[in-house]
């Protein structure tokens, strides 16, 4: 064994020696800080394996020292202790003291060639920095307890400039030939681990002076060669923040949070084709349309410096630029595309979207048919913006939304000669529903009540439906009942963002009894984003959520059965599809989605929801346009309606099904996301082994209820 090996399998040993067994904090990906064992030290990765017990199964963990170093801060310490007998007191001399701890191996003067590689290349004019890095990183690596200590003053600073000045005992052996290139790549594993352990110091002595993780590892990436030479002090190791903060490369400003991510994604994106919808564009007769709309990041997301993770290359495409962690937290993007029947993005304004999207629907009731916008999304995501009108500051400009473009619109056809012998009328209801009652916005917010008829018809008891002969009336309406939404958003009780509004407009013949010919409900849904939050132990909030989260069940059901022709509509599962029953009925049935994304980094998993609620929606809608084969389906205003002799209890068993698919989504995607991850990175099949036991341990639990809830509500449809 050459005297570095030897050298290095004492370091290795002596590291080991000092951390395996140690019980350590550790960080995990969903946030959590707990406690775990090091079980093994890896030098040449510069990591350490963890170990810890998960509900009786043993789990372990590769996690950069540096990782650790700045999680643990007392780590080196004891490494220090350990290592150093009688610290150097001198506070303003902290590096150094440390550095003369670190115990230098001095080799035998025979040992040490005469000339080593920094030297010879600096002779030659050569000089590379890299030979002076791996010579100084030797000296600041903490972690050589067996050879003698040299004193302080041979291993301290070496001069910085002149490589020939280092000192002798800091450079390497020559090593043979055949051998060089396995040689330069372990001390470069081994720079890197004491580099690693430079940035730990540096972010657990000066926390104020670190900016975030990012920094940290920009520092150890780009550290430029002239600054490697001054590494005679370990604080000269890093690109200091100021100078990260000025750093400005093709993406602008290396200050900003997740500058990588940002990189990277301006990069993916410069491979994209950007065909963006545009007004010219065929608008197809879809029966059920699924669409996403992207708003711009607004002023404070601006000014957080968020990153827009959402591309709208156009033709109904999107793509989430997941940011995403490997085990050695290496940064990389998980690009997520969805197809929708289109897509707008932040520069599309509300009457492109509505062209595609209500438009169609508007020309539909006149047709006789029972139309449905919905606009779903996030809280803050844009349903409003796109329903009810643009924002000015608080004001909001009612003529701009979809509800006043159709209400226009409806008008417009109401004059047309086409239409005009069809002798229509035009009414108007707005109301909300929020934890299941139904108050009436145009009347002072009056509850009331939803009965279901012997015919099945379903009635809200008492709404008021006003007469409207101009599209002003309507817009003054929709300004008299948002105001009114939004006072409720301070009470006790309801809140805007977690109620749907529901605007009718619905077109009566003039005759006796006032027949219903079409109707057009644009819906502004409650935001999604706090339907999986259980967090919170408010009653109030837990009902509210619980609501929310069945309603929106309920409506993705609805749609899907409509989509799939099916003669069961499992509308009674909530009050919102109940209102909207004859919307889910029949062939005359149209809907419209628009799902609302917002752009920020922050919202990504928000983001990820309501695009798979949508995805999810349109899945099974493939053959969804209006001239495709609709498989006939009973009348309107039939009563041989199926449901009317199935047990509720049916749509308890629907809606835990539905909920148990999701389950088996989300679990199938993490399943899928660790395999992927193992595979992408040297992560050790042992350690890695239980996650994934795990994971398909509670797939299989979800799977194995989500067979029970299939089973209960086959027996509960044959009434067994
Ligand atoms: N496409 C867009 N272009 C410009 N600004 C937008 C766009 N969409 C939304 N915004 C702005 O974002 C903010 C939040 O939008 P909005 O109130 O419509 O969200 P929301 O989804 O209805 O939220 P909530 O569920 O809380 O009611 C508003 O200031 C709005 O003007």
């Amino acid at each position: 064994m050459s005297s570095i090996e030897l050298r290095e399998t004492n370091m290795d040993a002596n590291l080991s020696r000092l951390l395996v067994g140690l019980s350590v904090h550790i960080s995990r990906s969903d946030g959590r800080v707990h406690l775990a064992k090091v079980k093994s030290v890896d030098l040449v990765k510069s990591t350490v394996m963890v170990e810890w017990y998960e509900r009786k199964i043993c789990r372990g963990k590769e996690v950069d020292m540096s990782e650790l170093c700045k999680l643990n801060p007392d780590l080196l310490d004891h490494i220090n202790a350990a290592e150093t007998p009688a610290p150097v007191p001198d506070k303003s001399q902290k590096y150094e003291g440390r550095l003369r701890s670190s115990r230098i191996p001095a080799l035998p003067s025979s040992s040490v060639p005469a000339v080593s590689e920094a030297e010879e290349a600096g002779r030659q004019g050569t000089h590379d920095a890299r030979f002076v890095t791996r010579s100084q990183a030797r000296q600041t690596c903490l972690f050589q307890p067996q050879a003698p200590v040299s004193s302080p003053a041979s291993t301290s600073e070496p001069s910085r400039a002149n490589p020939e000045t280092i000192h002798p005992e800091l450079n390497p052996p020559s090593v043979p030939t055949n051998s060089v290139s396995l040689e330069q790549q372990r001390r470069k594993n081994e720079q890197k681990a004491a580099a690693a352990l430079q940035e730990a110091v540096k972010a657990t002595e000066e926390p104020p002076r670190m900016p975030p993780t990012s920094a940290v590892r920009v520092s150890r990436k780009s550290v430029a060669p002239h600054e490697i030479n001054k590494v005679g002090k370990r604080t000269s190791c890093f690109i200091k923040p100021s100078e990260v903060q000025t750093k400005r490369g093709k993406f602008g400003e290396a200050s900003r949070p997740n500058q990588k991510f940002y990189e990277m994604i301006q990069v993916f994106r410069e491979t994209l084709e950007y065909i963006p919808i545009s007004s010219t564009d065929v608008v197809e007769p879809y029966r059920i349309c699924v669409c996403v709309r992207k708003r711009p990041l607004n002023k404070q997301e601006v000014g957080r410096k968020e990153i827009d993770v959402v591309s709208i290359p156009g033709k109904g495409k999107l793509l989430v630029h997941e940011p995403k962690h490997k085990v050695d937290l290496t940064k990389y993007l998980d690009n997520q595309v969805f197809h929708f029947d289109y897509s707008f993005d932040e520069t599309a304004a509300n009457d492109l979207v509505y062209r595609f999207t209500a438009k169609p629907l508007v020309q539909s009731i006149f047709d006789g048919c029972m139309a449905t916008c919905f606009a779903y999304g996030q809280t803050g995501s844009g349903k409003t913006h796109t329903m009810g009108g643009d924002f000015t500051g608080k004001q909001q400009n009612s003529a701009k939304g979809i509800y006043a473009l159709a209400a226009q619109d409806v008008f417009a056809y109401l004059g047309n000669r086409k239409y005009s012998n069809l002798d229509l009328s035009a009414y108007v209801s707005f109301f909300e529903i929020y934890n299941g009652k139904v108050y009436d916005l145009l009347n002072k917010k009056a509850k009331l009540r939803v009965l279901e008829d012997d015919r099945q018809q379903v009635q809200v008891v008492g709404l008021e439906e006003v007469f409207v002969t101009a599209a002003e009336d309507v817009i003054k309406m929709i300004q008299a009942g948002s105001a009114c939404r939004t006072s409720g958003q301070t009470s006790a009780n309801a809140n805007s963002s977690r109620s749907h509004a529901i605007l009718q407009i619905v077109l009566r013949r003039n005759d006796r009894n006032n027949t219903l010919h079409g109707k057009f409900s644009l819906v502004d849904l409650a935001g999604n984003e706090r339907g999986t939050d259980v967090s919170s132990n408010d009653r109030s909030t837990l009902v509210e959520t619980a609501e929310i989260n069945r309603s929106l069940l309920a409506l993705k059901e609805c749609i899907r059965s409509l989509g799939k022709n099916s003669d069961h509509i499992p509308f009674r599962m909530s009050t919102l599809t109940k209102v909207l029953r004859d919307s889910f009925i029949g062939e005359k049935s149209r809907t419209c989605m628009i799902a609302m994304v917002s752009p920020g980094m922050a919202s990504c998993e928000y983001t990820m929801n309501t695009l798979r609620y949508a995805d999810r929606v349109k899945e099974l809608n493939g053959n969804s346009k209006a001239n495709g084969a609709a498989k006939a389906q009973e009348p309107i205003n039939s009563s041989s309606d199926e449901e009317s002799v199935v047990d509720a209890s049916v749509y308890d068993a629907i809606s835990q099904v539905s909920d148990l698919e999701e389950k088996v989504y989300v679990q199938l995607r993490k399943g899928i996301e660790l395999v992927k991850m193992m595979e992408e990175t040297s992560y050790n099949i042992e350690t890695g082994l239980p996650d994934l036991i795990d994971h398909s341990q509670k797939l299989h639990d979800t799977l194995l209820a989500l067979q029970s809830a299939v089973d209960k509500e086959r027996m509960a449809r044959l009434n067994i």
